[in-house]
C-alpha cells in the first residue's frame, strides 16, 4: 500500500466516486473577496497522522503543513516516518496485542507534535490486504481495538476514521499519488502513467486507457471513475486479493488456506532443495521447505506459479505496448535485491530483466520479510515490453 501526503495538497481538485471520506482538519476558513485586506503575518502550522496497516508492517506517517496565506492551500513541511512488523492482521487471535503496536506507535507522534496541537490533529488509521484477507470479525474486532486507542488519544478523531480501504480505492490513490508527483496531473491530461503495487497480501494495476476497446472489453468493476479538473477519468484498476507476495508464495505452496498446518510441510520446487524454514502471515505460521528428493528451478517453479495465477490475471492488451509503468513496494525490494536498480535512485526496468534475474536464481530469495526501507521511496520504473 502507498499513500502519500500530496493527495492532501490536490484534494480540491479530486473527487473520487467512490467513498473517500475527507479526513482534512477543519479548513481554514477561505477569504471572500469583500473581506479583502488579508490578515498579516498569517501563518498556520498544523498536523495530520496517518496510519498505513499493511498485511505486513504498521506504518505512522505524521505530516506537517503551513499555510502561510489563507486563500492559498497548505503546503507540507516535513514528514515523520515510523514503522512496526508484523502488520495487524498477525494479531487476529490477539487484537489486545495487535493494539499495543499501535499505542506505541502514538507515542511517536505525541513527541513528534507540539501539545497544544493534539486536540486538532487528525488521526486515521487505513488498513489494507492484511485486514481483508481476514475472516470478517477477527478483522473487526481489530479494528474496533484501534478505535477504542485512537478515543482515548489525545488527539482529533474523525468518524470512519479506523477502516479497511477498498482495492479500487487503493489503486486509484496510488495512481493520482504517482502521476502528480511525476507531473502527469493536470487539465485534459492525456500522458499519464501507470501504477504497479506489489504488497504482501494484494497487488495493484491502475492505468489511464488510451484505447476505448481497453474500457469496453474489461469487467465492469475494473473500471472506476474519478472526477478530477472538472471532467471525468475512466481509470482500468484492479487490486489482486491473495496475490500479493507473500500470499502469492503461500499460495504457490499450497498452503493458503489449508489445513493441518501443525504438521504439514508445504513444499516447492521455487525454493532450494534443502531450504526448510518456518513462515508466518496474518497470524498462521507455515512449515515450509525445497523439494529434497526433487528438484528446484525456474522451469518447476514457473509452472507452480502459473497455476496459482491461470484464469485470475486479467490482461488488458493495451498494456503489451510502450506503456510506462511505475513499479514500487515489492517490485522495488525485488528489483533492488536482485541488483536491477540503484536502491536510492530507482531505475528503469524491463519485465524481462526480472524474467532474466529469475532463471540465474537470483531472484530466489526465500526470506518471507525483506528488510523495509525507510519513508518514501524512489519508484523503479518498468517500461513493459
Ligand atoms: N511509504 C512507503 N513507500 C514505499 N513503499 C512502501 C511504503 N510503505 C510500505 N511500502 C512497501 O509495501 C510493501 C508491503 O506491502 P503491505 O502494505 O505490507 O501489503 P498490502 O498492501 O498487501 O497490505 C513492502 O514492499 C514495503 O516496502
Amino acid at each position: 500500500t502507498y499513500y502519500n501526503h500530496h493527495i492532501y495538497n490536490r484534494y480540491r481538485a479530486l473527487n473520487h466516486h467512490a467513498n473517500m471520506d475527507n479526513q482534512l482538519p477543519p479548513e481554514v476558513p477561505v477569504a471572500k473577496e469583500e473581506v479583502a485586506p488579508r490578515p498579516v503575518n498569517f501563518s498556520r502550522t498544523f498536523y495530520g497522522i496517518m496510519f498505513d496497516a499493511g498485511s505486513t508492517g504498521t506504518r505512522i506517517h505524521i505530516y506537517k503543513f503551513i499555510q502561510k496565506d489563507p486563500v492559498e492551500l497548505p503546503v507540507l513541511d516535513n514528514e515523520m516516518y515510523h514503522a512496526v512488523k508484523p502488520g495487524l492482521s498477525a494479531y487476529a487471535d490477539m487484537p489486545a496485542m495487535g493494539g499495543e503496536t499501535i499505542r506505541q506507535l502514538l507515542k511517536v507522534a505525541k513527541k513528534t507534535i507540539p501539545k497544544e496541537q493534539w486536540i486538532q490533529t487528525p488521526v486515521v488509521l487505513k488498513a489494507t490486504a492484511g485486514l481483508r484477507l481476514l475472516p470478517q470479525e477477527k478483522a473487526k474486532a481489530l479494528l474496533d481495538e484501534v478505535k477504542e486507542i485512537f478515543d482515548d488519544s489525545p488527539f482529533f478523531v474523525p468518524n470512519n476514521s479506523v477502516t479497511i480501504m477498498n482495492g479500487t480505492n487503493e489503486g486509484v490513490l496510488a495512481w493520482v499519488t504517482v502521476n502528480f508527483l511525476t507531473g502527469h496531473l493536470y487539465a485534459k491530461t492525456k500522458r499519464t502513467v501507470g501504477i504497479l503495487d506489489l504488497g504482501g497480501g494484494s497487488t495493484q494495476i491502475t492505468f489511464l486507457p488510451r484505447l476505448k476497446k481497453t474500457v469496453l472489453t474489461a469487467p465492469e468493476d475494473y473500471i472506476a471513475r474519478i472526477n478530477m479538473f472538472n471532467s471525468t477519468f475512466e481509470l482500468y484498476t484492479h487490486s489482486y486479493l491473495g496475490n500479493g507476495l507473500i500470499a502469492a508464495r503461500l499460495a504457490t505452496l499450497g498452503a493458503l488456506g489449508a489445513d493441518g498446518l501443525d504438521w504439514k510441510v508445504f513444499r516447492s520446487s521455487c525454493l532450494p532443495k534443502k531450504f526448510r524454514e518456518d513462515w508466518s502471515f496474518g497470524g498462521l505460521t507455515y512449515k515450509v521447505s525445497g523439494i529434497p528428493d526433487g528438484f528446484a528451478g525456474y522451469k518447476l517453479c514457473y509452472q507452480e506459479v502459473l497455476r496459482v495465477v491461470k484464469g485470475i490475471v486479467h490482461q488488458p492488451f493495451e498494456v503489451k505496448g510502450s506503456s510506462i509503468f511505475y513499479a514500487f513496494s515489492y517490485y522495488y525490494d525485488r528489483a533492488v535485491e536482485s541488483g536491477l536498480i540503484d536502491g536510492s535512485r530507482g531505475g528503469t526496468v524491463e519485465v524481462r530483466d526480472f524474467k532474466k534475474r529469475a532463471k540465474e536464481g537470483k531472484t530466489l530469495d526465500v526470506l518471507p520479510f525483506s528488510k523495509e526501507h525507510s519513508g518514501q521511496s524512489p519508484a523503479a520504473h518498468i517500461a513493459q515490453t
